[in-house]
């Protein structure tokens, strides 16, 4: 110790894990090489594969989703018709919500594998960083804790820190709602709105999603975690975010088919924020940014309409009693 400090407590080894991941997308390459990086074996499954869900899922300690939410109903309902082991952990990474039945992507897995744990992970965590091995963080949350534990020590890694959580509705809706608040950064930035008004959209756009949240049973302080407030920033700060594009290119005059035609990947806002506002109506939630991203995709609004309409509400109270 010369220089009076403790050295830095070493990550515990995990005993080597059978990971499948589900999706070799952006998400689910970059998660591949994290596990692979730590020991794990590791098998990739898409609809590509040679292999069947099956044969790939033989042995599996683990089956991590990262599939569009399009298409997580129909994996999982396979996945269902496969041989698996009783211990075999469900992690889903993907960030969206069902358009038939407004569940989230953990929701629908733990519907269809009642006695298997499900793992949330999610958090600022743009993959194309990740791959270059910049450093990160996220959170693992289940309400089976030991699972939650067992998911944080198969990742952690000097270069990407695991928190665990116990409110796995929150941190998969925070990693889903900052999406279409992401876009609607977009079109702040495309349309160089300025600074004061980006922290006006992101601060109001976190009081939405704890709206939402609290209808949806989320505890409020996840949204001020890593994987709400975390990934907001993220997410409304960076190109590389696939939903701050769409939000950036409407501004400049394209049109939301040509934006989906070139976008590298899945831009799930688009679907979120169209899924939200059958949420809100039902709920009675009181969504305006949502609302007016939800008008500008569908074209009943310019850009510039949009920001009228939320700087001309009615003034009010910053918080309501
Ligand atoms: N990229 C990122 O930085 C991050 C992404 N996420 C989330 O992860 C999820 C995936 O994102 P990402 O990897 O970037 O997206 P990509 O578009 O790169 O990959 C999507 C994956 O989902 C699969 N897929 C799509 N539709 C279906 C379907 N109907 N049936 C079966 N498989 C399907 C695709 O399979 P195929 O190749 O066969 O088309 C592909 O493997 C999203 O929910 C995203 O929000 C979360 C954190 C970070
Ligand atoms: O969720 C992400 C970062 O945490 C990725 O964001 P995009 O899907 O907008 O690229």
């Amino acid at each position: 110790m010369p220089n009076g400090r403790l050295p830095p407590t070493p990550i515990p080894i995990p005993i080597p894990k059978s990971v499948v991941i589900l999706g070799a997308g952006a998400w689910g390459t970059a998660l591949a090489n994290l596990a692979r990086a730590k020991g794990h074996q590791v098998r990739l499954w898409s609809r590509q594969s040679s292999q069947t869900l099956a044969a790939v899922l033989q042995g599996a300690d683990i089956a991590l989703s990262a599939i569009s939410m399009k298409g997580v109903r129909d994996v999982a309902s396979v996945v269902k018709s496969c041989p698996l082991s009783p211990q075999t952990i469900f992690i889903t990474a993907t960030k969206g919500l069902d358009p038939q039945t407004t569940l989230t992507p953990s929701q629908i897995w733990q519907s269809e594998f009642p006695d298997h744990a499900v793992v949330v992970l999610s958090g600022p965590n743009l993959s194309k960083e990740i791959e270059q091995e910049l450093p990160a963080a996220t959170v693992v949350a289940s309400k089976n804790s030991a699972a939650a534990e067992m998911v944080q020590l198969v990742f952690s890694s000097s270069r990407f820190r695991v928190y665990t959580n116990p409110d796995p509705v929150g941190v998969e809706l925070g990693g889903t709602l900052k999406n279409v608040i992401a876009i609607a950064a977009g079109v702040c930035d495309g349309l160089h709105l300025g600074t004061n008004a980006k922290a006006a959209l992101v601060t109001r756009g976190l009081t939405e999603m704890v709206r939402i949240g609290k209808v949806l049973g989320a505890k409020t302080e996840t949204f001020y975690g890593l994987a709400g407030l975390g990934d907001l920033l993220a997410t409304c700060n960076s190109p590389l975010s696939r939903n701050y594009q769409v939000g950036y290119q409407l501004a400049n005059g394209k049109t939301l088919t040509e934006i989906l035609t070139n976008l590298p990947g899945t831009a799930e806002g688009v679907n979120t924020c169209r899924v939200l506002m059958q949420i809100s109506q039902q709920q009675h939630i009181t969504i305006p940014i949502t609302e007016q991203v939800y008008r500008l995709l569908e074209t009943e609004v310019t850009p510039e309409q949009a920001l009228d309409e939320l700087m001309l509400r009615e003034i009010k109270p910053e918080y309501n009693q």
